[in-house]
């Protein structure tokens, strides 16, 4: 059901690759690649440092704990966000990182949540390095990806390019400890959501356990493998797109085994108006923070 293309022959604007691209985008939300510039070397060491990150006690990842913040940037524990509000709260754990403003940069006296300040732990050593590394490469990544997508949507060329500039982008580290015995129906490693933003860029450890729902109503099982790539859209370019780009429902149940998943959330500029065509304008900083204003736990009803 998931097509998988390849980014080297999507660059050469190989005519099979943009076709898969488009099914991807315009009807069934997902979509694999390969052949990225990211290096295989920045992922493994990647999963190595959250895995190292999330195996420490929680007495000491609390102490980057994002609840003990008014923001979204550091560790979330077990049952700290949830994204279904008919399910439970999600038993994964997550750390989330994002966009840092320059130093001079004037936003910074608006104190916005979506630009707040990282929270880097002090162990393992090398993390936050190792995360960086990753993140630019997947910004730069998702550059490139969203000017292809902008083709499929009927956006002029570079439509993207100026709305991407301090990009909201949250890059998270999902832990999935194995499903608890406790676990009951309402209970998942992530409920079935849609992303908020625009493009997700999804890597992980190559444990299997991400599903995606088709068109059938089934859940349809996608296996990752380490160095490989997930693409999916979220609500906010559905939203953009009057609907064209499909944003798709996917889920962890979770198994027996421990996983580790890493997505980047890739969305625009705070201030870029995200509406449809002749709709109501809203700004993406504004659909941001009331989608996690809903979902994260420690943010819920203080909106
Ligand atoms: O762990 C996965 O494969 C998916 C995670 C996910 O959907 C999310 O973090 O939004
Ligand atoms: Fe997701």
């Amino acid at each position: 059901m998931i097509d998988q293309i390849d980014f080297g022959a999507l660059q050469a604007h190989d005519p099979s690759t943009r076709a898969k691209l488009r099914r991807g985008v315009l009807e069934t939300g997902f979509l694999k690649i390969n052949n990225t510039p990211i290096s295989k070397e920045n992922v493994d060491a990647l999963i190595k440092a959250y895995g190292a990150f999330f195996a420490q006690s929680n007495a000491e990842k609390s102490k980057v704990d994002m609840a003990a913040t008014g923001s979204n940037r550091g560790w979330g524990a077990s049952g700290s966000e949830q994204v279904d509000p008919m399910a439970n709260p999600d038993y994964k754990e997550v750390f989330d990182c994002g966009f840092e403003l320059g130093k001079d940069d004037p936003l910074r006296a608006e104190g916005l949540l979506v630009y707040g300040d990282n929270q880097w732990p002090t162990a393992p050593e090398g993390f936050q390095a190792t995360v960086q590394e990753y993140y630019a490469g997947a910004i730069t990544l998702c550059r490139a990806l969203l000017g292809h997508i902008a083709e499929v949507a009927e956006r002029e060329a570079g439509y993207f390019d100026s709305r991407f500039t301090r990009p909201m982008a949250l890059l998270r580290g999902n832990y999935y400890p194995a499903r608890p015995d406790w676990a009951g129906e309402k209970d998942f490693g992530i409920a079935a959501h849609t992303d908020y933003g625009c493009l997700t860029l999804l890597t992980g450890d190559g444990t299997a356990g991400l599903e995606v729902l088709g068109a059938d109503g089934d859940w349809h099982a996608v296996d990752v493998a380490p160095g490989e790539f997930v693409i999916n859209f979220g609500e906010m370019l559905e939203m953009w797109t009057g609907g064209r780009v499909k944003a798709t429902l996917h889920r962890v149940v979770g198994s027996g085994a421990e996983r580790i998943s890493v997505p980047m959330f890739f969305n625009p500029n705070h201030d870029t108006d995200v509406s449809a065509e002749g709709a109501e304008p809203i700004s993406a900083g504004a659909y941001l923070k009331r989608r996690y204003d809903e979902t994260y736990v420690h943010l819920q009803g203080k909106g």
